[in-house]
């Protein structure tokens, strides 16, 4: 009988109406271990619970039903059968008796057809959204749809499907191999074992093994497979039933030297030699320098000894299971290496040419930087002989500045106005796990480059690896910036290929970096001024629709930004045709221009402004401010006098 959930109505409800609760059934119920029960105050968690059980009989008195079956209750229900004290005295426990006696199947298929013989409705409440979303998609599903995508993914995967299907198809073999070759491997005994038995001349045959210590023996003492006695008489203890014949007497030997087919007239068991397709009972190793012993033992009574190699089959079987099992936990540690060390991996791999071209034009407000750039671009399209004279093409521009600049994207420009390959890297890329491996990618990366010459690396947040050595215990990091240092050094003169890299901290950068001859050149990116801000202003609005004249806008966002970079003009730009889409307008509106500002000066919660921001922002626009400001924090906080003096009060 299977385990009934009973949940019956008792509660308030009940008590109120003074209908009585069905203690008859919960006492009756009570004898019978198996059934759980429990009441509830309806509605309750009690009464909601049952709808997870698919087995539940609710038991509640008229009015509870009537509810339940008016649909009011919002949830249909679900697999539990609901049977009431009706004004006929009709009791619930023929119901319980039924299902106490076993009938649980033919109760489910009642509790079935009570609850609308709704099927889906045995499924947990929490079940059903995720069915019906699954049988949905079931439905949009076709079988052409379901082909397309497999047959992308195949050739998108390509190479993994085939390596794993070769992977499978090489273990299925590998099974299949050792499933046909496998042997009933023989009983392991004791070098003792042995010794006894052929002092009691029960071994007929014995085989030494070559190039193993392995000794395989057979005896006339026929011992059974436990396995097989449990099969022949099951419940009877094995020992018991081992049948001790004499080989002579009882055993009838139909060849006895190649096809050694031993019939035992009790039980007709057929053993084999491994060598000769014979199974051993027995296996032993020998013990070193008892051989002699052992053969005298064996010619002294007379027995059939020989020695053979192992067999062809079984090396390769003991082969394949130790490269398998060798195999399984190196697997793992393999892949690691593999992805390490993959040149797939490397980022000179990686780099290509960038299609998505800035021009100078998309830079402003760091004009310094931009001239000095425009000429190492007018060297490598050989615009600029430079060579007429003597001169050396610059192998290394280092951009210095504070972040969002435009340090990044001027290099990019350098890419596009130049028409050259570009390989650009994040010099924290070159930071490995494996010494060495850092070193590795600088050479592939450089390596690449010289192949596409002329060409230029841009490598973004140098102070990653080009940081001064012997500072730490990092040696993986010293060796890669000692490989940076190897390969701006070795260029051909008359290799174009430029270095130019990225840094905020041009303090930290290793001072063999700086010299000339590597990153000789500094350009300084640094904040833009008003003139500046305007321009990369007019950059950022050029895709967007304004309500307003742009340079209008351009002017008051320009002098309400002092101290702001490109990239926080970029975000302000961007946040204020944010705000116009999400109010459903068509253009940005001034109104939006000013909110963005609002934001990026003091965050997007921070509606309310703090003293402390108030001034620091007037101290930007009113550079005499901040000390009139200073005097009033001084007297609120109540920390530091004007002079640096601490005021206890
Ligand atoms: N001078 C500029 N002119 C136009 N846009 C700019 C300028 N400076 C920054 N930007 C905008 O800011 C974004 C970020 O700039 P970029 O990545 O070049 O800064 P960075 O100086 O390299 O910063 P970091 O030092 O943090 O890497 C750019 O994609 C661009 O949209």
């Amino acid at each position: 009988m299977t385990s009934f959930s009973v949940v019956c109505n008792n509660g308030i409800l009940a008590k109120q109406r003074n209908l009585g609760i069905y203690s008859g059934e919960l006492k009756s119920l009570r004898r019978y271990s198996d059934i759980r029960y429990t009441s509830f105050c309806f509605p309750s968690v009690g009464f909601y619970n049952c709808y997870t059980k698919p087995q539940c009989l609710l038991v509640c008195n008229n009015r509870v039903n009537r509810f339940l079956s008016s649909g009011k209750i919002g949830v249909p229900l679900l697999g539990f059968s609901v049977c009431y004290k009706s004004q006929h005295g009709l009791s619930c426990r023929s119901e319980i008796r039924s299902v106490i006696r076993g009938n649980s199947e033919d109760h489910e298929n009642q509790l079935g057809k009570r609850g609308n013989g709704n099927l889906r409705r045995r499924f947990p409440l929490r079940l059903r959204p995720r069915l019906r979303l699954l049988s949905m998609r079931l439905r949009r599903v076709s079988l052409r749809s379901v082909l397309n995508d497999i047959r992308m993914f195949l050739r998108k995967n390509i190479r993994r499907v085939t390596l794993s299907t070769l992977i499978s198809v090489a273990l299925g073999f590998c099974y299949l191999f050792l499933k046909l070759t496998a042997m009933p491997s023989p009983k392991i005994v004791p070098y003792s074992d042995l010794i006894t038995s052929l002092q009691s001349s029960s071994v007929t045959k014995v085989l030494l093994e070559e190039g193993s210590r392995r000794i395989y023996y057979n005896t006339n003492l026929k011992v059974l497979d436990t396995q097989l006695a449990e099969e022949k008489s099951p419940g009877n203890d094995p020992v018991e039933n081992v049948v001790v014949t004499n080989s002579v007497e009882n055993v009838v030997v139909t060849n006895s030297v190649e096809n050694v087919v031993v019939t035992n007239p009790v039980e007709n068991i057929l053993v084999k030699d491994p060598v000769e397709n014979v199974a051993w009972q027995f296996s032993t190793r020998k013990i070193d320098h008892d051989e002699k012993f052992l053969l005298s033992l064996m010619r002294e009574k007379g027995i059939t000894y020989s020695s053979a190699p192992q067999s062809p089959l079984m090396s390769m079987r003991s082969i394949l299971i130790t490269v398998i099992s060798l195999w399984i936990p190196l697997t793992p540690l393999m892949w690691l290496l593999y992805r390490q060390l993959s040149a797939a991996n490397s980022p000179a791999k990686r780099r290509r040419p960038n299609k998505q071209m800035v021009g100078f034009d998309d830079v402003e407000g760091v004009d310094a930087a931009k001239v000095e750039l425009m000429e190492i671009v007018s060297c490598l399209q050989g615009a600029i002989n430079y060579q007429k004279l003597g001169a050396k093409l610059p192998r290394g521009v280092l951009l210095v500045g504070p972040p969002g600049t435009g340090k990044t994207l001027l290099a990019r420009a350098v890419a596009g106005e130049a028409g050259v390959p570009f390989f650009t890297v994040s010099a924290s890329e070159f930071v490995e796990l494996f010494v060495g491996r850092g070193a590795a990618r600088i050479r592939d990366l450089f390596s690449a480059a010289r192949k596409c010459s002329p060409a230029i690396i841009f490598i973004d947040e140098l102070d990653a690896v080009g940081g001064k050595r012997g500072r730490s215990f990092n040696d993986e990091r010293d060796q890669t910036l000692n490989q940076l240092l190897t390969e701006m050094d070795g260029f051909e003169s008359d290799t174009k290929v430029v270095v130019i890299a990225a840094t905020n901290r041009p303090e930290a950068l290793d001072p063999a970096l700086c010299r000339p001859g590597r990153f000789s050149r500094k350009v300084l990116v640094g904040e833009p001024d008003e003139e500046g801000r305007r321009k990369i202003l007019a950059v950022h609005l050029r895709g967007v629709p304004l309500e307003e004249d742009t340079n209008l806008i351009c002017d008051l966002v320009a002098s309400l930004t002092p101290g702001f970079v490109g990239a926080d003009l970029a975000n302000i730009v961007n946040e204020a045709a944010l705000l116009a889409a999400r109010r459903g307008s068509e253009a940005v509106t001034r109104e939006d221009i000013m909110e963005a500002i609002e934001r990026a000066k003091f965050g997007i919660n921070d509606r309310q402004l703090r003293p402390s921001t108030i001034s620091k922002e007037l101290g930007k626009l009113f550079p005499w401010m901040p000390s009139l400001m200073g005097r009033n924090d001084t007297k609120q906080v109540g920390l530091q006098g004007p002079l640096g003096y601490q005021t206890l009060s």
